[in-house]
């Protein structure tokens, strides 16, 4: 493993994306994102996303250079255009004006459309958790995935994030793909080598596979929970797509024609201000929600994104850990 501190890890994603023809604001935005999953640790969502990102450039399916265009749609509703770059920068830009919607009238929605995503949603989530308010993300990606009591890929990955703003206190966030696992974490364990649980996909006549090179290149992955998470990926298909506007997954994979790059399509974060609920109330009712997380960790039991905490605070003192392959794949990015 290759040993690098926060700030080596971010330059690296940063020098990699300038070298390859990004525009210096797009290599900021997704070089901070890539080293916040290393940080945490989501190496699935992290360096090795750098990959994924010059393959989309050299493709042809990634704006090096896009502005972002901020559109106020409706009184609750803000639309970005992503204009074929990555979704950080149109986040960003749509940020703002989200925030004072939610504020004005107590929940709003962004819609992110034409963006190339390959990002872990708690990120985003995380920005809007710091300022008070409650949170949802959503957004498909590549048809990947069988429906249950299917086999052939159909739906995207497909993850859903919330966040829930906890004062002083980290959020409480989750953020998961309603496939069984993120494809990123399959494809790590082909890097490595190593068989998958069973569980996480079948081969292409929809038998069990512990290959992941069976269950990426010709077979599908699963959804978690079987008809639930099927019909969660259904409806980020749905709410994340023809809703706004944007390519389901199925449609988004045709766009891709075989270049394996990142997704492109459109995602949808809805953001709520529970003082706009709640009134002179609010502090009462957001003591309620701590007595239910003190139960939930009152068992034994842990909060999601409490590893991820704890490892963004080891991470801040020790730096983080590159497999060497990847580190090589990467500096071969440089030449
Ligand atoms: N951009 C895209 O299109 C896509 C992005 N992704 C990203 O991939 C990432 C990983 O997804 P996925 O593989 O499904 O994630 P995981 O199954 O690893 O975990 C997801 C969530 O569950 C929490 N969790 C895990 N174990 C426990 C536990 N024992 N008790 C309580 N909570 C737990 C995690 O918290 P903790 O982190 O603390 O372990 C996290 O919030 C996500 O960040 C997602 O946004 C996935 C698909 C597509
Ligand atoms: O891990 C995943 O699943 C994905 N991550 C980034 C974009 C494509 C799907």
């Amino acid at each position: 493993m290759i040993r690098l501190t926060l700030i080596e890890a971010r330059e690296l994603a940063e020098s990699i994306l300038l070298h390859n023809g990004f525009n210096l604001a797009h290599a900021q935005a997704v070089a901070a994102t890539v080293m916040a999953g290393e940080r945490d640790g989501c190496a699935s969502h992290g360096l090795y996303r750098i990959l994924g990102c010059v393959n989309s450039l050299r493709a042809g399916k990634v704006s090096a250079d896009a502005e972002p265009r901020v559109i106020d749609q409706a009184p609750s509703i803000v639309r970005v255009d992503a204009g074929g770059g990555f979704s950080q920068l149109a986040f960003q830009a749509g940020l703002p004006l989200l925030t004072e919607k939610t504020r004005a009238n107590g929940i709003a929605a962004l819609a992110i459309n034409h963006c190339v995503h390959f990002s872990a949603l708690w990120v985003e989530i995380e920005q809007l958790t710091g300022t008070g308010l409650v949170a949802l993300a959503c957004n498909p990606s590549h048809a990947w995935v069988a429906p249950a009591g299917g086999h052939l890929p159909l739906f995207g990955t497909n993850p859903i994030a919330f966040g829930w703003p906890r004062g002083g206190q980290e959020p409480f966030v989750f953020d998961f793909a309603t496939s069984a696992i993120a494809r990123g974490d399959i494809e790590l364990h082909r890097r490595a080598g190593k068989a998958i649980p069973e569980g996480w996909g079948v081969d292409g006549q929809g038998h069990p596979s512990n290959d992941a090179s069976v269950v990426l290149d010709s077979g599908a992955m699963l959804t978690f929970g079987g008809h639930k998470g099927s019909a969660l990926a259904a409806m980020v298909e749905l709410i994340a797509g023809p809703l706004i506007g944007d390519l389901t997954s199925a449609e988004s994979l045709a766009y891709d024609a075989g270049s394996k790059s990142s997704p492109y399509h459109g995602e949808l974060i809805i953001a709520l201000d529970p003082r706009r609920f709640l009134g002179d109330a609010t502090q009462e009712h957001l003591a309620r929600a701590e007595a239910l997380f003190q139960g939930i960790e009152g068992q034994g039991a842990r909060l999601p994104s409490q590893r991820r905490y704890e490892s963004r605070a080891r991470s801040l003192v020790e730096g983080v850990q590159v497999p060497e392959a990847l580190y090589r794949d990467l500096q071969a990015l440089l030449d």
